[in-house]
């Protein structure tokens, strides 16, 4: 099909390394933590922490858990992500009854912005609508996916008219898509448990200073029992992922899925809607570690309900998205 589109979607996410390896998890690494949006430590501070410190310990740590989760194709966000990406082109091109470019590129790492910037304007694209993948605005994210953009384009002599997507917590097909997929589980393993939606935490100074982030993952939380029709006592509101010594968005996963056996609570299932795309993050240390670190304490049941990743509901999302901002171009 030939392109005869005047928009063409930049779909971002955050990056993951190049291979499962040492040496490419510390590339990873160093380019992700080495930016301010994400680690906002004064660099005479941070830099020697981070290159004497993280990037020693960390990377061959951490490959070993790449390794668990590695695909045949490559890394789950990248190949998820890139699934995604392929069954939106396919949809929004059937549906305008010509080529609409849709390019994927990664805030740290490969794809490249640059990368994909080109292949845009290589098809001729002069309008182009960003879409962070991250459900939930947070500067760490959204606003880094947005810096990297820029920046890659301040060389650039000819500028796209640019349409950033802001972020999508309280969407009706989002909040539907996340019940529906809790519904089909339950619905499989035959019985309706304990809800856990468990969100990536950022450090809980970040949210002091004014980034949304736990408001919008508060929002989403609340029109997803609701709309599943849970009471409070069916569901619970946690942040996982922490990293360093500061305090991070609480309540702590991993702190309260310890606790809920001796509460009673002894079968959940875990959800976790600020991964569009199942990752590292949700392929090990949900599904593993907390799982294990569940049953350890007591728990009986623990099933993780996979992330909207490249499903039908995702692509109908990811359209509405896309054609509710680009009415102005088309
Ligand atoms: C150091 C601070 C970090 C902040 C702040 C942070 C915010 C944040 N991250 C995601 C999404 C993802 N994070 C992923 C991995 C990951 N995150 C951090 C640190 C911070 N994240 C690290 C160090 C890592 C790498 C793994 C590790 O070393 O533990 C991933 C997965 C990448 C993959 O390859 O699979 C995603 C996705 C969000 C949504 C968020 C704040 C809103
Ligand atoms: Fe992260
Ligand atoms: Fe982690």
């Amino acid at each position: 099909m030939k392109s005869t589109s005047n928009y063409g979607v930049l779909m971002m996410n955050l990056g993951t390394p190049d291979g499962p390896n040492t040496s490419d998890v510390r590339r990873y690494l160093r380019e992700f933590l080495s930016d301010s949006r994400v680690v906002d430590l004064n660099p005479l501070l941070w830099k020697p922490i981070l290159n004497l410190v993280i990037l020693t310990i960390r990377p061959p740590k951490v490959a070993k858990v790449y390794q668990q989760v590695w695909m045949d194709e490559g890394s789950p966000l990248l190949v998820l992500s890139q699934r995604l990406k392929e069954n939106v082109k396919l949809a929004l091109s059937e549906k305008a009854g010509h080529d609409v470019p849709v390019e994927l590129a990664m805030t740290y790492g490969n794809p490249s912005v640059e990368k994909a910037a080109n292949a845009l304007r290589a098809q001729g694209v002069t309008n182009i609508i960003v879409v962070p993948m991250y459900p939930q605005f947070s500067a760490t994210t959204t606003a880094a996916a947005y810096d990297r953009l820029m920046s890659s384009l301040g060389r650039c002599p000819h500028w796209p008219a640019l349409q950033l997507l802001h972020d999508y917590a309280d969407h009706p097909l989002y909040i539907k898509a996340l019940a529906d997929s809790v519904r089909r589980q339950w619905e499989k393993q035959g019985e309706r448990r304990h809800l856990v939606m468990s969100f990536h935490g950022i450090p809980k100074r970040y949210v002091t200073n004014g980034d949304p982030y736990a408001r919008r993952c508060t929002t989403t939380s609340r029109l997803v029992a609701e709309e599943l029709g849970l009471s409070d006592d069916e569901w619970t509101h946690v942040y996982q992922s922490r990293f360093g010594r500061e305090e991070w968005l609480k309540p702590y996963a991993d702190a309260t899925l310890k606790m809920f056996p001796s509460q009673g609570i002894k079968r959940i299932n875990v959800i976790s809607p600020a991964f569009a795309i199942d990752c590292i993050e949700t392929l090990e240390e949900i599904t593993l570690e907390l799982g294990d670190e569940f049953k350890d304490n007591g728990g009986e049941a623990f099933d993780y309900i996979p992330a909207l990743n490249d499903s039908p509901e995702q692509v109908a999302l990811y359209m509405d998205l896309i054609e509710q901002n680009t009415k102005q171009w088309t």
